[in-house]
């Protein structure tokens, strides 16, 4: 059956536009500028299949022009959300200058989640930019984020990229692409800074009751609701930081309007995984400074929160000194939750199931080690999950088999088997990462020659990433070859 304003039901649209729903200043009605020849690349059937989609139907022309921008899908409000965010520091205005919010899908279990297209070309919120995307970027942010969820890390989805048809100039011309995001909200800390700088106490306070009823429904807030709704936002901010360090994932662009309060890793631009162990390491090309090194990525999450938490002042006490007192006494916790969730993750990795104090020393002095001998991140932790010191790959010096000896006679200060440590260390070390050398590779086939076989396997090995077999191919656990130039990211406009 075919609707007067959109695609049939049949693909399984169940669009609510609870946003539009705020106050008008908080986004722009408008719909994505179609394009010309839109042809589907690349299709999340297991994604499609879990929001309640018919995936064949959505594969269809039909479905292609929705995520082309071509056809609006059924129930559909489209709009640009305003945001601001502080870029490296500085506070500006921005907003969704090149993506498009379709409508909220509801799931068969009643779930909500952002359908949002990346790439669908101008807004009031676009300043410059011509609103496009091109195909390497979008296809990166469908890898990685995929890896990304596949490794247990929350994160936004992709559903789908298409090419346009189109070229977009950038330094040469580049084929135009579309990706389909699928996020629990695009809320982000910037949207906040955007409604406390621009808009009236209501309105800030419309936006902060809308983010507790969407992503903290259950939280008791018969208290003060806005310091639970920081509270909520910091401890899932300690729980996906640590688990981006744990896994060496550099996210690049951690700009306040780059944090999402829903606790979802957003925005794959300059992002990487670490191979050789350098706490310092920056892969985007535009942070020179080293602002969003390996090792900030925890104080930046801490600074992002108390620029939230100065947006949320005038609702947490009529007081301002008081307000800034409950603030600031709330974000002095940061340090503490984030640490906590990075040590129990620690331990996992090597086996640990009961605490004792001089856990943490053990950890140190195994990164302190990786970090003297250029030890690769991922393989120096899934040797551990091997049976013995010979296949480590720190194996032969001193210190380490030293440390070795200490750390299987910590194991042994438990009650759980070898082999119960092991699979728990198995569950917590990935064997594969999405390396930045298969990652181009994938990427240099599909934009270069239309070959998109390379990025299908690699999506396949990536989507086991806990398997450690054989079959995932030693091609996969391999660091690059050693090359004089660091690897470098570069932002994904
Ligand atoms: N080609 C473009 N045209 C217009 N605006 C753009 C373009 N590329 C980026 N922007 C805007 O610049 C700002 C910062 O860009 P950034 O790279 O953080 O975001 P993004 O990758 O486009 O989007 P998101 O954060 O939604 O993943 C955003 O407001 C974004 O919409
Ligand atoms: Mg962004």
């Amino acid at each position: 059956m075919k609707h007067e304003n959109g695609t049939s039901t049949e693909a399984g649209w169940n669009l609510d536009n609870s946003y539009a729903r705020l106050p008008k200043a908080f986004f722009t009605s408008i719909k994505p500028a179609p394009v010309h020849s839109p042809k589907l690349i690349v299709f999340n059937e297991s994604l499609a299949s879990s929001l309640g989609f018919d995936a064949q139907a959505l594969k269809s022309e039909e479905g292609v022009e929705v995520f082309a921008g071509n056809q609006l899908p059924e129930g559909s409000h489209p709009l640009a959300q305003a945001y601001a965010g502080h870029q490296f520091g500085h506070f500006t205005m921005l907003g969704d200058g090149r993506a498009i919010l379709l409508g909220e899908q509801i799931t068969p279990e009643g779930d909500r989640f952002d359908i949002q297209l990346k790439g669908s070309g101008r807004t009031p919120y676009s300043r410059g930019g011509d609103g496009r995307a091109t195909l390497g970027p979008m296809l990166r942010e469908h890898i990685i984020s995929e890896a990304m969820h596949a490794l247990g890390i929350a994160t936004t989805r992709s559903l789908a990229v298409v090419i346009t048809g189109e070229g977009v100039l950038r330094e040469t011309e580049l084929p135009g692409a579309i990706l389909t995001r699928v996020a629990s909200s695009h809320i982000r800390v910037g949207t906040f800074q955007y409604v406390a700088k621009w808009g009236s106490e209501e309105e800030l306070r419309s936006l902060a009751d809308y983010t507790l009823q969407r992503h903290f429904p259950d939280a008791d807030t018969s208290g003060n609701p806005y310091l639970v709704l920081l509270q909520e936002v910091m401890k899932r901010q300690a729980v996906l930081i640590a688990k981006w360090q744990l896994v060496g994932f550099i996210h690049g662009v951690m700009n306040t309007d780059n944090m999402a309060l829903c606790g979802e890793t957003i925005d794959y631009g300059p992002c990487a995984f670490m191979d050789t162990y350098d706490p310092e390491t920056v892969f985007s090309s535009i942070d020179r400074q080293g602002r969003y090194a390996y090792s900030n990525q925890p104080y930046i999450a801490a600074w992002n929160l108390a620029r939230l938490a100065e947006t949320l002042l005038p609702l947490l006490d009529n007081d301002k000194e008081e307000a800034i007192k409950i603030a600031e006494k709330e974000l002095s916790n940061f340090t503490e939750l984030y640490r906590c969730n990075w040590i129990n993750g620690m331990r996992a990795k090597l086996g640990i199931f009961n605490e004792e104090q001089q856990d943490e020393d053990l950890i140190e002095e195994l990164f302190t080690m990786m970090q003297k001998y250029r030890a690769d991140f991922t393989n120096t932790f899934r040797a551990l999950t091997f049976d013995t010191l010979e296949d480590t790959s720190l194996h032969g010096y001193d210190d380490f088999d030293q440390w070795y000896k200490r750390w299987q006679e910590r194991l042994e200060r438990q009650q759980e088997t070898k082999e119960t440590s092991r699979e728990l260390m198995q569950k917590s070390n990935p064997a594969v990462i999405p390396r930045n050398h298969r990652v181009e590779e994938a990427l240099d086939a599909a934009v270069e020659k239309g070959d998109y076989s390379l990025m299908e396997r690699l999506l396949e090995v990536l989507s086991k990433p806990f398997a450690h077999s054989p079959e995932q191919g030693a091609d996969y656990f391999a660091q690059p070859s050693q090359s004089k130039q660091p690897y470098r990211t570069f932002c994904g406009t």
